[in-house]
């Protein structure tokens, strides 16, 4: 019920924003937050960001989930071919496809969040950088640049939970990337990732219960909601640390 007030309350303050405009040409006032989920494979990142889609909608808040390798498209179904192991790209040519197929979605994205719409993303950019750079002669700074400028999240949930966790939950094995020893590596650069204060990440401990994690995550994601209402849409990495 506190819910819906706060939702009507919000109608209200977008009419008084309505034609002020910020740096970057985007709207405050309207928009939706950008909220993202990361972490190895199997950390429970589809479930959770199913979950949280679920419990926002039902708490009157406008959101909607999407998820990157967007497999669908014709760079995504590249890249499923290849971490399905049906084909083999070269290593920096499958990280721009990654890119790429974020950047398709950017004009989506951002007038989605612009309409007011939350979107919680399965993945994004820290996937690219993470597992790109655990490849032979990749660095992070690299693997950054070809994602710099997207939409920046407001709030980037780490589900951490260790590799021999992971690897027991189910269909672990199948795809490219998915060794203990790769994802090992990969949890490493995630925390290097992390050193970069001008994010808003926080560790979740997704090895508890399904519920749990869940309430920690909607509880994140609803002040983010409310943080990000009244703040410009900003770019990704444009000043690197
Ligand atoms: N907290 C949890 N405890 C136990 N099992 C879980 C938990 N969260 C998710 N699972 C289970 O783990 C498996 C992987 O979950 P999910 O697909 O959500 O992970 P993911 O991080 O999206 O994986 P991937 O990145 O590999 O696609 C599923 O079988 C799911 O039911
Ligand atoms: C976005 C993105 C993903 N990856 C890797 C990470 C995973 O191993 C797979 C995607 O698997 P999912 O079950 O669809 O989550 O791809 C990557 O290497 N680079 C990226 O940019």
């Amino acid at each position: 019920m506190a819910q819906c007030a706060g939702t009507i309350k919000n109608v209200g303050r977008s009419a008084i924003h309505l034609g002020r405009r910020y740096r970057h040409g985007d709207m405050a006032g309207l928009r939706g937050a950008l909220i993202v989920l990361e972490g190895a494979d199997r950390a429970g990142k589809s479930t959770q960001a199913r979950l949280l889609v679920e419990a926002l909608k039902e708490r009157g808040y406008r959101a909607e989930g999407l998820r990157f390798p967007e497999r669908t498209t014709e760079i995504g179904q590249l890249i499923g071919s290849y971490l399905e192991k049906k084909s083999d790209l070269e290593d920096h040519t499958i990280h721009l496809l990654f890119s790429a197929n974020r950047w398709e979605q950017v004009p989506t994205m951002k007038e989605k969040l612009r309409s007011g719409i939350t979107l919680v993303v399965d993945r994004y950019a820290f996937s690219g950088v993470a597992f790109t750079s655990c490849k032979e002669n990749f660095d992070l700074h690299w693997c950054k640049q070809a994602d710099v400028g997207l939409p920046k999240p407001d709030l980037i949930l780490f589900l951490k939970v260790n590799p021999e966790v992971a690897a027991a939950r189910g269909g672990f094995g199948n795809e490219r990337y998915e060794t203990n020893y790769f994802q090992e590596k990969v949890l490493k650069r995630y925390f290097e990732l992390m050193e970069d204060k001008s994010l808003n990440w926080k560790v979740i401990d997704a090895s508890e219960k399904m519920e749990n994690v869940h309430k920690n995550i909607k509880d994140l994601s609803e002040k983010a909601i409310q943080d990000a209402k009244d703040q410009p849409l900003g770019k990704l990495w444009e000043e690197d640390p």
